[in-house]
C-alpha cells in the first residue's frame, strides 16, 4: 500500500485478491468526511497523473478509490460533490485551452467475458442489429494525444485535456517515434494515437534524468506523461506513437474526408499506416476484425498472453465496432462512446516500499541482489521479493532503501523493481549498501563487468552445495567432509556433486590422506547413493524453495525427474504448497541445472520415486500413487527416539518411510493427525495426541504396520 493511502485511514482498506477477471475491488468509504478526503485525493492523483506522472497512487489504488467513490454516490446521491471525478474524463482534473473537433473521451471498462457479453448485448439492442464486425486493439497505456496535420504537415500537437479542450504540446514534435512530421501525401486530417515509451526508451530516459539530477522515472508511463509536457528539459528524450483514429476536419466535404467518414476502422488504420503513421500492425498485438464474440475473447486472451514479453505497457484491449455505420449510430455519452469498450487486464504494476537488499551467490559465481519488498498483492499473487538484476541497476536507477518504489509482475515472469517513485521520498530513504566481499565464501568480487562475480567463480558455491547434496538428508554420503571436498576441488577432481559419480579409485587414491580401505568405503558410498529416491536427488540439487519437505512433495507429484523437467511454471505451481512466486524460479533454476541433471542420469543415478507411476508430460492427473498403501491419507506425526528396526531412522528417513506408505508427515499434533509414532522420552506431543484420543504406536509397532514398505 502506498504511503499516501496509509496517511489517510478513512478511505484505506485492505487489498481483497481478485481473480483476474472477477469484480473489481473497491475502497470502502464510510462516511461524509472521508467522502470529501477520497474526493480531494482522487482529484489531486489525477491532476498528477495527466500533468506529468507524478501520482501518489498506482493505477490499482486509483481505481478503487474512484469506484468507492461512486458506491458511496450511489448509496448518498444527495451528498455528491460537483468536484467528484466520477462521470468525467480525466477525472476532471485536467484542463486545456485548444478546443478539440470531436471529443476525446475516456472508454467504459468490462471486466472478464461475461461483462463484455453484456455490453455487446446492451449495444445492439440500442443498433436494433447484430453488430457485424468488432475491431480488437490493445490498450496501449500512454496518453492521449491528437496531432494535426495541415496539407501532410504536422502542425500541432493537443493533449486529451478534459475531453472537450486540451493543451498544446507541439514543441514534442519531432521527438516521438510513429508520428512523422510529415504524410505521405497532402492531406488534411487529426491523427488520434497514444503517446508511450517503449522500454528501451525508458532506459534511456532514465539515464538522461540520472545524469542531469540523479534522479529516475518511476514507469514508462508517468515518464512519457512528464516528458510529454516537459518545456524546458536540458535533455530530450524520445517517445513512441500508436494511432488508433483519424478524423478529417468537420465539415470538409473532399472525397477523402466523406471516404474516411465511412470507412470501418480497420481500414482508416490500414490507411493511416500508408500515410506512415505508426499503428500497432507491425507488433505481436496487432489489431485484429473480428466477428464473433469468441473471436473477440479469442484475441483479448492472445493479447494477455504478450503483454509480459512487449516493449511497451497495455492495460487492457479496446473492443469496438469495426463499422462507420455503428459507430455513427451508437453515439457518445458525456465521458466515453458507446460503440467501444475497454477490457481491462489486472493491474501488473503496484507502487510499495523497498525494504532491504539481500545478496546472493548464485550456482555460477554471480553475485546477485534481490529487493525484500512490503507484500504487495500483484497479478493474482502476494509479491514479496523481486529481482534487482546487478548493481550497476541499483546505480542505474538511484535506488535507496524505505523508496517507494514501482514493483512489475505479469503471469509467470519474475517479479522485477521498475524504479524508485522519486516524488514520494521522505528523505527517510538511505543508501543501499553494496558488499565489498563475496557474500557467500568472503573472497574477492570481480566487478569487472557489469555482473559481478566471486573470484572463485563457479568454486565458490561448490563447497556449499556438494557439501549439502552429500548430507544426510539428501545423498547421504559417509565419509565426505569439506576438506575432502576442498581436495577433490582442488584436484580438479569434481566440479560439482555429479563429478563425484565419475571419481574412480585411482583418483581418490592419489588424494594426500587417503588408504585403500576409505577408498573402498568412499567408492562403495557412493555407489549406494544412486539408488536413493527422487525425492533426494532433486533435493541434493539445492534449488532455492526446494527443501526435504517440498522435494518430497515434488517427487511424489511428478514421480520422475523427467516430469519435472517437462513442468512449467503452472504445472509446479500444482504442488501442493508451491506458490506463484516460487515456480519460475523453481523452473529457471531447474533448467540451470540442466547439465548437472543430465551428468547424474549418465552416471546411472536413480531419477524416479519408489512408489509413484510417473506422469506424463500431458497428463493432467496427480502421478498415480499406488493404492492401498499402509497409511493411504493418514497424518502421522514422529516423536521421541526411534528404537527397533527403526533405531538408525532420522526424522527426514522416518518422514520418507511414511509418505512412501502414503501417508503424511507432519511435525505436530493437531485434531487431525491420525496417528502418532511415541518413541522414548516422547515428551508434551505424547500427552497431547492421547488427550485428543489420537492412536498411538510405538516405533517397534510402527515398523511392524511398514514391513512391506521397510
Ligand atoms: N495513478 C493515478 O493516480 C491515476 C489517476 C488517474 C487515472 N489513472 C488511470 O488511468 C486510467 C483511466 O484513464 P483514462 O481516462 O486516461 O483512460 P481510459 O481507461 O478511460 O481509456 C481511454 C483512453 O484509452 C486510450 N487508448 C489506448 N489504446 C487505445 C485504443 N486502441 N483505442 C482507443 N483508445 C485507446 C486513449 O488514450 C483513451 O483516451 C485508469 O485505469 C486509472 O488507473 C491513474
Ligand atoms: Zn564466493
Amino acid at each position: 500500500m502506498s504511503d499516501a493511502l496509509a496517511t489517510t485511514p478513512a478511505v484505506s482498506a485492505p487489498v481483497p485478491p481478485a481473480p483476474a477477471t472477477s469484480a473489481p475491488a473497491i475502497t470502502a468509504i464510510p462516511d461524509e468526511t472521508a467522502y470529501a478526503e477520497a474526493v480531494q485525493l482522487a482529484l489531486d492523483a489525477a491532476a498528477a497523473y495527466y500533468r506529468d506522472g507524478t501520482s501518489a497512487l498506482d493505477d490499482d489504488a486509483y481505481d478503487r478509490l474512484v469506484r468507492g467513490i461512486a458506491a458511496y454516490e450511489r448509496s448518498h446521491p444527495g451528498q455528491a460533490l460537483p468536484t467528484s471525478p466520477t462521470g468525467k474524463v480525466a477525472g476532471g482534473a485536467v484542463v486545456g485551452d485548444v478546443p478539440h473537433t470531436v471529443p476525446m473521451l475516456s472508454l467504459d471498462n468490462v471486466f472478464g467475458a461475461g461483462q463484455l457479453a453484456d455490453w455487446a448485448a446492451s449495444l445492439e439492442r440500442r443498433l436494433g442489429r447484430p453488430v457485424e464486425a468488432w475491431s480488437v486493439e490493445p490498450k496501449l497505456d500512454g496518453l492521449a494525444v491528437s496531432a494535426r496535420y495541415r496539407h501532410g504537415r504536422l502542425t500541432q500537437l493537443v493533449t486529451r485535456g478534459d475531453g472537450s479542450a486540451g493543451e498544446d504540446v507541439s514543441h514534442a514534435i519531432g521527438t516521438i517515434v510513429g508520428l512523422p512530421g510529415e504524410l505521405a501525401e497532402p492531406h488534411t486530417v487529426e491523427v488520434r494515437g497514444e503517446v508511450m515509451m517503449t522500454a528501451e526508451q525508458f532506459e534511456a530516459a532514465c539515464a538522461k534524468r540520472r545524469a542531469h539530477d540523479g534522479t529516475t522515472f518511476a514507469n514508462p508511463r508517468s515518464a512519457a506523461a512528464g516528458t510529454l509536457r516537459a518545456q524546458d528539459r536540458p535533455y530530450v528524450c524520445e517517445l513512441t506513437f500508436f494511432a488508433y483514429g483519424v478524423l478529417p476536419p468537420p465539415g470538409d466535404e473532399s472525397e477523402l474526408a466523406t471516404g474516411l467518414r465511412e470507412m470501418r476502422h480497420s481500414a482508416v488504420m490500414e490507411w493511416a499506416a500508408g500515410q506512415g503513421v505508426q499503428t500497432t500492425a507491425a507488433t505481436p498485438v496487432a489489431g485484429v476484425v473480428a466477428t464473433t464474440l469468441d473471436q473477440v475473447n479469442e484475441r483479448v486472451e492472445q493479447i494477455a498472453a504478450a503483454r509480459a514479453e512487449l516493449a511497451f505497457a497495455i492495460d487492457g484491449i479496446v473492443i469496438r465496432c469495426d463499422l462507420a455505420a455503428d459507430q455513427a449510430q451508437a453515439g457518445l455519452s458525456s465521458r466515453a462512446p458507446r460503440w467501444a469498450v475497454a477490457y481491462k487486464l489486472p493491474a501488473v504494476e503496484k507502487i510499495t516500499k523497498l525494504l532491504a537488499v539481500e545478496w546472493n551467490t548464485g550456482r555460477t559465481g554471480i553475485i546477485a541482489p534481490r529487493a525484500v519488498l512490503e507484500p504487495v498483492e500483484l497479478d493474482g499473487s502476494v509479491v514479496t521479493y523481486a529481482t534487482l538484476h546487478n548493481v550497476a541497476d541499483i546505480a542505474r536507477r538511484g535506488l535507496m532503501l524505505g523508496d517507494s518504489v514501482v514493483v512489475y509482475k505479469a503471469g509467470d515472469v519474475i517479479p522485477r523493481v521498475e524504479a524508485p517513485v522519486v516524488h514520494l521520498r521522505t528523505g527517510q530513504e538511505r543508501p543501499i549498501e553494496i558488499p565489498e566481499v563475496c557474500p557467500s565464501c568472503g573472497d574477492a568480487i570481480d566487478a569487472s563487468q557489469e555482473r559481478w562475480r566471486c573470484v572463485r567463480g563457479r568454486a565458490c558455491r561448490v563447497i556449499t552445495s556438494v557439501s549439502y547434496a552429500v548430507g544426510r538428508d539428501q545423498l547421504d554420503i559417509a565419509g565426505l567432509g569439506e576438506n575432502r571436498i576442498l581436495q577433490l576441488l582442488e584436484a580438479g577432481l569434481i566440479a560439482d556433486f555429479a563429478d563425484l559419480f565419475y571419481l574412480t579409485a585411482d583418483q581418490v587414491l592419489g588424494l594426500e590422506r587417503m588408504g585403500e580401505l576409505s577408498t573402498t568405503n568412499l567408492l562403495a558410498a557412493i555407489e549406494e547413493a544412486k539408488g536413493r529416491p527422487l525425492s533426494r536427488v532433486l533435493c541434493a540439487l539445492g534449488v532455492r524453495g526446494t527443501g526435504r519437505s517440498m522435494s518430497r512433495r515434488m517427487a511424489r507429484h511428478f514421480g520422475s525427474m523427467d516430469a519435472i523437467r517437462a513442468a512449467d511454471a503452472e504445472a509446479i505451481q500444482a504442488v501442493e504448497g508451491m506458490g506463484p512466486e516460487k515456480a519460475p524460479v523453481v523452473v529457471a533454476e531447474l533448467a540451470e541445472l540442466g547439465p548437472v541433471i543430465d551428468k547424474l542420469v549418465a552416471a546411472g543415478v536413480n531419477m524416479t520415486e519408489p512408489g509413484v507411476t510417473p506422469r506424463q508430460a500431458d497428463d493432467e492427473e496427480e502421478a498415480a500413487v499406488s493404492a492401498d498403501l499402509p497409511l493411504s491419507g493418514k497424518s502421522v506425526v514422529v516423536t521421541g527416539a526411534m528404537s527397533g528396526p527403526l533405531e538408525t531412522f532420522s526424522r527426514n528417513q522416518m518422514n520418507e518411510l511414511i509418505e512412501r506408505a502414503g501417508g503424511r508427515a507432519s511435525s505436530s499434533v493437531s485434531a487431525r493427525t491420525d496417528l502418532l509414532v511415541a518413541g522414548a522420552k516422547a515428551g508434551s506431543k505424547q500427552a497431547k495426541a492421547a488427550s485428543l484420543g489420537i492412536h498411538i504406536l510405538t516405533p517397534e509397532e510402527f515398523a511392524a504396520l511398514l514391513t512391506d514398505i521397510l
